[in-house]
């Protein structure tokens, strides 16, 4: 991966007592969002905490945008306070007895106005928190405190943001209601995130990168569409494994209400989601393509009901439980993941290398 001056260099080591220890040594990109995944206890948070100086690793090192935050070899140690990042918990922590406007005004009065980089107008155009300034945080909704709590962050002109599950307390609905902003400032900020989430859909609509924590260590790391395309990876998803296919709307046939979309392994139909914008020809969408969706076949079916048959060539395969097999793909490049029953695994005599087709049946459009 490159090595640009703006990469995140995070080197730490941090040990609560004797049966944990986070021991990283990562270079992350300094743009985009970095989802930050693992099972419960991993060192997720441990992580961000020691990127924030709210802990502090021992021994550590921790560059941020070419600025050292933390370097044990050469003494130097930034407090928190004097750490441009902004940080969003589980629950936002808004102060009561201001409005939304004095919550955005106490962020910003933090940051001397020639440091400034988002204006508060605009983080407040961001988050569509414009007709939310006069409340208080008692009459706002959990989805909405959400969204201060990230303009706040934002106004602080941050050259971090560090996000821990900003939205595992929230209901499904609000979460619905929220992840749009998300996806809207990932596309807009060029502020790198570290985004620490337990939701694989999050991972799926949000992140550019994914790092994956394990017992306090980095199994894996690197462009997120490649990651969860892996076999090992996706064998601990169980029936959520799936593939990402970044691609460009090519048409929308109107009368079926599909988009085709063309992308590196050729083009994919997928049916436009009630309810959500009308896509327009040339813009960008990413696709999720759920394993349990793909059927394989040697010849390409005529008559077939599936409107996406794609050539693609195996490119691995492993036992997933006693009777499902799951085989990952290449389509002109672009990663795809397959299950199906070992029975037919074994009918097709599949092995790697060899050329298939992909029967697709169920597409979702994720933004
Ligand atoms: N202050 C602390 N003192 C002692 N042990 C701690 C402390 N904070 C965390 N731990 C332990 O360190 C390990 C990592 O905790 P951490 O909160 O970083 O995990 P996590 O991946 O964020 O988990 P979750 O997804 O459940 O929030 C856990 O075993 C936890 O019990």
């Amino acid at each position: 991966m490159s090595t640009s001056p703006d990469d995140l260099a995070l080197c730490a080591r941090v040990r609560h007592g004797a049966d944990f220890t986070l021991d990283v040594d990562l270079r992350l990109p300094g743009q985009g969002v970095t989802a930050v995944f693992g099972s419960s206890g991993c060192g997720k948070t441990t992580l961000l905490r020691a990127v924030a100086g709210l802990t502090r690793p021992a021994p550590g090192r921790i560059v941020v945008a070419g600025e050292v935050w933390q370097d044990d070899a050469a003494r130097i140690w930034r407090p928190t306070h004097q750490r441009p990042l902004g940080v969003v918990f589980q629950e936002a922590s808004l102060f009561e007895h201001l409005t939304v406007q004095g919550n955005l005004d106490f962020g910003l009065k933090r940051v001397p106005a020639a440091q400034r980089q988002v204006s508060l107008p605009h983080a407040v155009d961001l988050l569509g928190i414009g007709h939310l300034l006069g409340r208080r945080p008692a009459q706002l909704s959990g989805g909405e405190r959400q969204r201060v709590a990230i303009a706040r962050a934002l106004a602080t002109s941050p050259r971090l943001l560090l996000l821990d599950e900003p939205l595992a307390a929230l209901d499904a609905a609000r979460k619905a209601e929220v992840l749009p902003w998300f996806e809207r400032l990932a596309r807009e900020l060029r502020t790198p995130m570290l985004y620490v989430t337990h939701s694989l859909d999050e991972v799926a609509r949000l992140a550019d990168h994914l790092l994956l924590l394990k017992d306090g260590r980095a199994v894996a790391q690197g462009p997120v569409a490649g990651l969860l395309a892996r076999l090992d990876i996706a064998q601990s998803h169980g029936d959520a494994a799936g593939a990402l296919i970044d691609g460009v709307v090519e048409r929308i046939e109107a009368d079926y209400q599909l988009l085709h979309v063309r992308f590196a392994g050729g083009t994919i139909q997928c049916v436009h989601a009630p309810g959500t914008p009308l896509r327009q020809p040339g813009e960008r969408v990413r696709l999720r393509v759920q394993a349990r969706d793909v059927s394989l076949t040697l010849r390409a079916a005529q008559d077939t009901s599936i409107l996406n048959v794609l050539p693609a060539s195996v490119t691995s395969l492993v036992a997933d439980g006693p009777a499902q097999t799951l085989v990952a793909l290449d389509a002109g490049g672009t990663p795809l993941l397959a299950r199906v029953t070992r029975k037919s695994a074994d009918a097709l005599g599949l092995a790697p290398g060899q050329p298939v087709f992909a029967q697709i049946k169920g597409v979702a459009v994720l933004d």
